[in-house]
């Protein structure tokens, strides 16, 4: 156990593990009203709403002074129409909250059983979210369910939290409810936490905090390198995927994945790289999507920059800036997929006339 942030490291393993066992119980009594469009068309669950009114709860009342930056807010749970969903955020919320976990964690991250917490507070709470983020300062960054269409299907999601100072991050820990514990098991223990401290490594935990394992991005032979990328082709490009793999020369067919799970996997090796390339003009990745995911790769040995190798900047705000894309994988082979990236963009470019 490391010394650094090491309250922080115990107080987000607390909230995430929460946050996931709720997540995991209100997938299997999800209702079909249970879900809004948001205004960019992206689905929101009673899940994510309430597991965010939980982290933040854990957060507000261990670190106060901190911002969050996170993905929800409760603005369409204060109006009229939003009534029925409040009811059913704050009900899954405080049993979450409440409930002894059974699972070794100190009882004091959660409340006491007298102790739930009004509609108000619960929504202030997921409220507590709505920081601009920036260049200086400590912040934490949460994404309460990741791969919400994923989540939907019954597939990979993630619960992601991740502490930024200074525009460096500092701390991640992911849950994956969905991933089994050993990749080469599928139908074995399901239910992971991944976690990483800057300068003090990554390591992986069974849901109940059991079994803990160092992680080390381990090295690639050509033969069995693969891509791990989104299930969703609106959010990053197959097409340009398949290309880069073509100049690679490689022969494995890519694993298709909803959420940072992928940067799960990536770090211990079930997938040599995540490449994301934007669809089209416009979307500006969140920190939160990728935060966590970035330190975990970092602290398992490998790189992440951009499409054109630059790092990414978690200092402009909510987002990333301009949307160049992401390159994660460990240290030899980052390289040459940066390289076989440059080459499929100026082809791209080429036979749009632009060069
Ligand atoms: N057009 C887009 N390009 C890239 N990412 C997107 C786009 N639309 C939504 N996303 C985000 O992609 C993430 C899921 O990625 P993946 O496909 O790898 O699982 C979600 O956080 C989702 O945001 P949101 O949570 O707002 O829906
Ligand atoms: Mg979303
Ligand atoms: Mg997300
Ligand atoms: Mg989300």
């Amino acid at each position: 156990m490391s010394l650094k942030f090491t309250a922080e490291e115990q107080v987000a393993v607390a909230a995430v593990r929460r946050a996931c066992v709720l997540t995991s119980s209100v997938f299997n009594k999800l209702v079909k009203n249970e879900t809004l469009v948001k205004g960019d068309k992206s689905p929101v669950t009673v899940g994510d709403y309430s597991a965010q009114a939980v982290v933040n709860t854990i957060l507000g009342r261990a670190f106060p002074d901190d911002p969050i930056v996170g993905e929800e807010d409760a603005a369409d749970l204060r109006i009229e129409s939003g009534t029925v969903l409040k009811n059913r955020i704050v009900e899954l919320a405080n049993e979450a909250l409440t409930s002894e976990l059974g699972i070794g964690e100190k009882a004091e991250w959660g409340l006491g059983p007298g102790q739930s917490r009004t509609p108000d507070e619960l929504l202030d709470a997921i409220d507590r979210g709505t920081y601009g983020g920036g260049r200086t300062g400590r912040m934490w960054t949460l994404d309460p369910i990741d791969g919400t269409k994923g989540f939907l299907r019954g597939e990979q999601y993630a619960v992601c939290l991740a502490l930024i100072v200074d525009a460096q991050v500092e701390l991640g820990v992911i849950g994956c409810p969905n991933l089994p514990v050993d990749a080469l098991k599928p139908d074995g223990p399901r239910g992971c936490i991944f976690i990483a401290v800057r300068g003090h490594g990554a390591k992986q935990l069974t849901m109940s905090g059991a079994d803990p394992k160092p992680l080390k991005i381990p090295s690639f032979s050509d033969d069995n390198l693969n891509f791990l990328e989104s299930v969703e082709a609106a959010h990053s490009s197959h097409s340009f995927n398949n290309r880069v793999a073509q100049i690679l020369g490689i022969k494995r067919a890519p694993t298709q994945m909803d959420s940072q799970a992928k940067y799960c996997s990536l770090a211990r090796g079930d997938g040599g790289v995540y490449l994301r390339m934007p669809t089209g003009v416009g979307y500006k990745e969140k920190i939160w999507d990728h935060a966590p995911g970035s330190v975990l790769i970092e602290e398992a040995g490998g790189i992440i920059t951009d499409s054109r190798g630059e790092p990414l900047d978690f200092g402009l705000g909510r987002t990333l800036g301009e949307n160049y894309g992401f390159i994660a994988a460990g240290k030899d082979v980052h390289a040459k997929v940066l390289a076989a990236v440059k080459q499929a963009k100026e082809e791209e470019a080429k036979s749009k006339g632009n060069l």
